[in-house]
């Protein structure tokens, strides 16, 4: 099996609350990890770190098996995460995004994760002018595109229809090859019961 992400003794406080501590993740390639747990369990806190997005107090993550600093080029370029506010610029197309995140220039390739998500015919449209579902859609789309060896997700089933919640989970569990893994944090049962994925739950007595 190869190596996917693992990270050990995780500890991340904002003043006197622990958001966790010495928390554990092993996901290997080809996995998917479904975090869940109710509001306020740390679910976004630890994707944010886990993305480089946050500062960790404690811990080391590995990708691939080598020890990967969050706040690294390296880092960027391995770990693709998809969280709360995808930055859209008005200016730009939904298409013009997706090539800008593509390696080089990969029309065919953006048409294609458009389309898998349902939305080719909105490549030419103005982010603005789709509504929150359709955003959402072309905002994970773009993780057919831009390359990754660990995709973190948060809350990726939000504005989508019962459609496209079964869309995500068909190609999350296409996505994760032996040499890439993904970890969302997910509210929809729906979601995580398609995925049949390992599920690690943050509430405090279940972690
Ligand atoms: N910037 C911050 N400063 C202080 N406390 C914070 C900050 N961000 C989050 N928290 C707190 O950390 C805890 C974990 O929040 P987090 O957003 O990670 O939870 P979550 O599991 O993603 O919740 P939800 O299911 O509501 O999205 C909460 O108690 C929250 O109030």
């Amino acid at each position: 099996m190869n190596p996917g992400l693992r990270a050990t003794g995780l500890r991340k406080a904002y003043r006197d609350l622990v958001v966790f501590d010495d928390l554990e993740l092993d996901v290997p390639g080809g996995g998917i990890l479904a975090l869940t747990g109710s509001n306020g369990t740390g679910k976004s806190t630890l994707l944010e770190c886990l993305a480089g997005a946050a500062p960790l107090d404690a811990g080391v993550i590995e990708v691939g098996g080598e020890r990967s600093e969050p706040s690294s080029a390296r880092h960027w370029r391995a770990v693709f995460g998809i969280l709360d506010d995808f930055t859209w610029l008005p200016d730009l197309t939904v298409a013009d995004h997706l090539m800008l995140m593509a390696p080089g220039p990969a029309p065919a390739e953006v048409e294609a994760a458009l389309d898998a998500f349902g939305v080719a015919a909105l490549g030419r449209r103005m982010p603005d002018s789709l509504s929150s579902g359709q955003r959402r859609r072309a905002a994970l789309a773009a993780a057919r595109v831009r390359p990754w060896r660990v995709l973190l997700l948060d809350e990726p089933e939000q504005h989508l229809d019962a459609a496209g919640v079964r869309t995500l989970a068909d190609e999350l569990t296409a996505l994760a090859t032996p040499d890439r893994c993904v970890v969302l944090a997910s509210h929809s049962g729906a979601l995580v019961d398609r995925l049949d994925c390992a599920v690690l739950d943050l509430t405090p007595d279940r972690a």
